[in-house]
């Protein structure tokens, strides 16, 4: 049976409405594809604590995550995903790259041009859609 992982990931904005994108290095699991910054959540801890963490660890910068944005399960080949997107704000320092390999930040009507990760699609689909 495959194995599913609890994920969150962060929909950063910045001042001038646009989302931090990041691309996962040829190294990581799901490579080569753009996401919403995250990570698996531990046992034990709740969502936004989890977000705050990964983004500390990946981007050594700090977020405040607010409300749930979109949840989505999505089987992979090798495991069974259930993605959850938070909003986030950045409340200290800036994105600096260690394990992706760029990230760009965008207006949500650029979004399509990246090719995502799977299980992002939808998180993508309803922020293209979201009045601003
Ligand atoms: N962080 C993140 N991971 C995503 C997204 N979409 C998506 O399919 N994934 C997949 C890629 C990975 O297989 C998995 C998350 O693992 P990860 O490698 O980012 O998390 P982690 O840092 O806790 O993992 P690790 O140290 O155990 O490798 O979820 C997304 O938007 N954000």
């Amino acid at each position: 049976m495959k194995k599913t992982v609890k994920v969150v990931a962060a929909i950063i904005e910045n001042e001038n409405e646009e989302i931090l994108c990041a691309l996962r290095s040829p190294e990581m699991s799901i490579p080569n594809m753009w996401e919403f910054p995250g990570g698996k959540v531990e046992e034990g801890e709740d969502l936004h604590t989890a977000l705050e963490r990964e983004i500390t660890e990946e981007f050594s910068c700090t977020i405040k995550a607010s409300e749930v944005f979109k949840k989505n399960v999505h089987e992979y080949e090798k495991f069974i995903i259930n993605l959850i997107a938070l909003k986030a704000k950045l409340i200290e320092g800036e994105p600096t790259l260690s394990e992706h390999s760029k990230f760009v930040w965008l207006k949500r009507e650029n979004l399509k041009s990246l090719v995502w990760a799977p299980a992002d699609i939808p998180a993508v689909e309803q922020l293209v859609k979201e009045e601003v």
